[in-house]
C-alpha cells in the first residue's frame, strides 16, 4: 500500500466557500496539490451528507487523494470512504477502528499534551493538533497550542502530527519546523478567491 501523504489536508466547509460549489473547491484543491480531503460539514443532514460524500468520493476516484469523513463513522461506512477524522468528543477511537477495520485511515484530534500522551497506546494514523493558532473557523476552542505546543507534542508522541487552526502560507514553514508532518486548512482554501492558486501556494511552502 502507498504510504499516506499527510502533507496538506483540505478540510471542507461549505459555509466558508463564498457560495461556490463544494465540488469545484475540492477539484481545484486536488489539482493544486492537497494530499487528503476531509469532508467536514457540521450542518449537513445525514441524507445530504451521504449524497455529498458519494459525489466527492467519485470525484476523488480519478486521483490518489484519500477521502476522510469528519465525525461521522456511519457516513464513512455508507459511502466506503478511506477513513474518518474524530475528535475528543466524537466516537471513541477503539469503536471507530472496530467498525471501520484495520485498513481505514483514522485521525484523532488532540488539544493538549495530556491528550497526546493518552493517544500513545492507540494505533491512530495521525494526530490532529488542534488548534495551533486561534481561528474564527472554530471559535469554541479557547486555548491554542502555538508553535511551542507543537514542539512539545512532537517530543512526546510516536504518531505523525497534522497541525490545524489559523494556518496560511506564511506560517506553514514555522509549523513544519516545530515538528508537524503536515497541515490542515479550511479557510485558506475554501475562502480563497482562487482556491487552485491558494492550494499551490500552500503546497510550495511544504515542498521546500
Ligand atoms: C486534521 C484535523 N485535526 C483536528 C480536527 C478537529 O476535529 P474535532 O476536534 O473533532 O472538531 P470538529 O472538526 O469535528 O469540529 C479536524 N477536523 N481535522
Ligand atoms: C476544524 C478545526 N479544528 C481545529 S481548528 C479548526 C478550523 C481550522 O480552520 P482554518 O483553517 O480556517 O483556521
Ligand atoms: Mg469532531
Amino acid at each position: 500500500m502507498k504510504p499516506l501523504d499527510l502533507s496538506l489536508h483540505l478540510v471542507t466547509d461549505r459555509n466558508l466557500s463564498l457560495g461556490r460549489d463544494l465540488l469545484d473547491i475540492v477539484q481545484a484543491a486536488v489539482q493544486g496539490g492537497v494530499s487528503v480531503v476531509q469532508l467536514r460539514e457540521k450542518e449537513c443532514a445525514t441524507r445530504e451528507f451521504v449524497e455529498l460524500g458519494r459525489a466527492v468520493s467519485s470525484l476523488l476516484q480519478q486521483s490518489s487523494v484519500p477521502l476522510l469523513i469528519n465525525d461521522r463513522v456511519d457516513i464513512a461506512l455508507a459511502i466506503g470512504a478511506d477513513g474518518v477524522h474524530i475528535g475528543q468528543s466524537d466516537m471513541p477511537y477503539a469503536d471507530a477502528r472496530r467498525l471501520l477495520g484495520t485498513d481505514a485511515i483514522i485521525g484523532l484530534s488532540v488539544e493538549s499534551e495530556a491528550h497526546a500522551q493518552a493517544a500513545e497506546i492507540l494505533d491512530v494514523d495521525y494526530l490532529g493538533l488542534s488548534p495551533v493558532f486561534t481561528t474564527p473557523t472554530k471559535c469554541e476552542l479557547t486555548e491554542s497550542l502555538g508553535l511551542e505546543g507543537v514542539a512539545s507534542i512532537r517530543r512526546l508522541s510516536r504518531h505523525r502530527l497534522v497541525a490545524i487552526g489559523g494556518i496560511h502560507h506564511e506560517n506553514i514553514s514555522a509549523i513544519l519546523k516545530s515538528g508537524a508532518d503536515g497541515v490542515a486548512v479550511v479557510s485558506a482554501i475554501c475562502s480563497a478567491s482562487d482556491p487552485l492558486q491558494a492550494t499551490r501556494q500552500l503546497q510550495q511552502k511544504i515542498a521546500v
